[in-house]
């Protein structure tokens, strides 16, 4: 299986005032071509600060991230500037767990869409753009097309500005979207059809994804294979059916042992 991203022995250190903090201890991870992996475990155990380091995405404290993280074969810790900006987008996409966060408020969609493909493809002209833009939103579902393309951020609902979310992350065909609990901000019928949106994309496109979650659900159903972390180390790492039915560390055996029924559907 060839490796889209293949994290080596990552630490990440964040310092504040108060000094030095590991928050992300020895993580090592592949993920291969298409698979869909999940990153599970406690609040404030370093699953953020592990998928910002990854990305190399600013966080709101001075951090370094050591060892060794490659991402299509490129080296993202020596990745600098306009190769950096170059890889996210093309190379890595990123969906948050609020769309308004990501999507500009004052610009229509479209503007949005054709900056993102100006960015990257210096012959995008406006209708080209335009002609992309809708592509990728009607690749991701959403039917009235260039009413979402003319209007603007606020008067989408929060399961439409995702979809158009995830559309201007995978519209360069990335080999990695990485999803930070993209669904927490949705009602619970609009997050099965956005889990079910990222798994039609890694089938169709064959984008690989690791995806943050609390929700064990969204594992059992959707992952092949999953990460553990308890306080900034990762204790268990294993195929999914493995954690629900033969977790080997006690942490995880707490976390996956009371949801029988999710464990009799893997
Ligand atoms: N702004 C910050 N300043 C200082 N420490 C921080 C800051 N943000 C997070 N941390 C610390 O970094 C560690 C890892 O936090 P991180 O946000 O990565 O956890 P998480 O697993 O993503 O949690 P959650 O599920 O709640 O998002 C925690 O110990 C947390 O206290």
């Amino acid at each position: 299986m060839t490796m889209v991203l293949s994290v080596e022995d990552m630490t990440v250190t964040y310092r504040t005032r108060r000094g030095s903090n590991v928050v992300v201890d020895n993580m090592n991870l592949e993920i291969g071509d298409a698979e869909f992996v999940g990153l599970v475990g406690e609040s404030g155990s370093g699953k953020s600060a592990a998928i910002h380091a990854i990305a190399r995405l600013p966080r709101p404290v001075e951090s370094t991230v050591a060892g060794q993280i490659h991402l299509s074969g490129v080296d993202m810790l020596a990745a600098r500037g306009e190769q950096l900006r170059q890889l996210r987008g093309t190379t890595l996409g990123f969906v948050g767990q609020n769309p308004f966060g990501s999507l500009h408020p004052t610009l229509r969609i479209s503007r949005q869409f054709h900056n993102v493909l100006r960015a990257h493809r210096k012959t995008s002209s406006k209708s080209e753009s335009f002609r992309l833009a809708k592509e990728a939103l009607d690749s991701v579902g959403i039917v009235a097309v260039d009413k979402v393309l003319n209007g603007y951020a606020h008067q989408l609902s929060g399961g439409m500005a995702q979809r158009v979310v995830i559309a201007m992350a995978t519209m360069l065909g990335p080999k990695l979207l990485i999803a930070d609990e993209p669904t927490t901000a949705l009602d619970p019928t609009v997050q099965v059809q956005i889990l079910d949106l990222l798994a039609r994309l890694r089938d169709e496109m064959h984008t690989s994804v690791l995806i943050v979650t609390h929700d064990l659900g969204v594992i059992a159903n959707y992952c092949d294979h999953a990460l553990v972390m308890k306080s900034g180390s990762v204790v268990e790492q294993s195929s999914v059916s493995t954690l629900f039915t033969d977790p080997t560390h006690q942490y995880t055996r707490e976390l996956f042992a009371d949801d029988f029924e999710l464990r009799e559907s893997v």
